[in-house]
């Protein structure tokens, strides 16, 4: 298949300096090889649809937003440049790909057995050595708190995918604090004068080489109004309340 062009392109307007503009998403050194085949399935490629996507700059633009009354005045937001369908593949969101893993109940309680076993010094076990390795390894709390990180992917430790079956849950996230394309700049609806609901949201899909993705879409002609998303309109999506919830502590 061939490559597309325009995947080199430069950032666009208002893009701010000091974050890098990508065109594909960055996978973090850390990332294990034992679940890059969660999103990257490379040697499964024939088993998924590609979807080519309209190249951004045409149908959206990020602007520093002045009206009165939003509640991220003077910050920047997406906006549509043009009319823009309903259900339609607005822009991919681009950023970081890290990982973490949260140790699973069971597994602790193991875990908490044999350090108690070890204060009583008795020998350390091969399973205690291995846990130590990972949690060191994969600290990934620079990501928790960052306001542009979204959630792509979460394992369950009772998959039977999981490489660590038993042991660990594990929560794969794209963070575009740092790096990404215009998709970082999308604002949540809440709060916004004259606003009561999203016209855009996040789908998981594919990209054309078959990596998993998040994407930004207009709603479908029944959550939206049959017209779709006027020029000039923001591109808003709901956080979900999880995101305000942790938010407001
Ligand atoms: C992913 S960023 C969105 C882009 C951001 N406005 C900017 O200029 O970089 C998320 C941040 O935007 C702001 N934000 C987005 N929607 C908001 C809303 N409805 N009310 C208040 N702040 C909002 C908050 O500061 C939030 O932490």
């Amino acid at each position: 298949m061939s490559v597309r062009k325009g995947n080199d392109e430069p950032p666009p307007p208002n893009w701010p300096s000091g974050i890098i503009y990508l065109n594909k998403s960055r996978i973090s050194p850390t990332f294990p090889k034992e679940i890059i085949s969660f999103i990257s399935p490379l040697s499964t490629k024939s088993r998924y649809e590609t979807k080519p996507i309209k190249h951004p700059s045409s149908t959206i633009q990020i602007k520093k937003i002045d009206i009165q009354g939003h509640p991220a005045k003077g910050q920047y937001g997406l906006f549509a440049k043009n009319k823009i369908k309903p259900n339609t593949l607005i822009i991919p969101y681009l950023g970081l790909i890290h990982f973490s893993l949260t140790i699973d109940q069971e597994y602790q309680n193991e875990i908490d057995h044999d350090q108690s076993l070890l204060d009583k010094g008795e020998e350390e076990e091969d399973i205690m050595k291995d846990d130590i390795i990972k949690r060191q390894q994969y600290d990934d709390s620079e990501h928790e708190s960052s306001d542009y990180d979204l959630s792509l992917l979460r394992i369950s430790s009772s998959d039977i995918q999981n490489p660590w079956k038993g042991k660990y849950h594990i929560s794969i996230g794209i963070d575009a604090s740092k790096m990404g394309n215009s998709a970082r700049f999308v604002n949540d609806y809440r709060g916004i004068p004259g606003i009561s609901k999203p016209n855009a949201e996040f789908r998981l899909g594919k990209g054309e080489n078959g990596d998993l993705r998040m994407e930004i879409w207009s709603l479908n002609e029944k959550q939206i109004d049959s017209k779709g998303i006027q020029k000039g309109q923001e591109i808003l999506i709901s956080y979900g309340k999880s995101w305000w919830g942790a938010r407001k502590g």
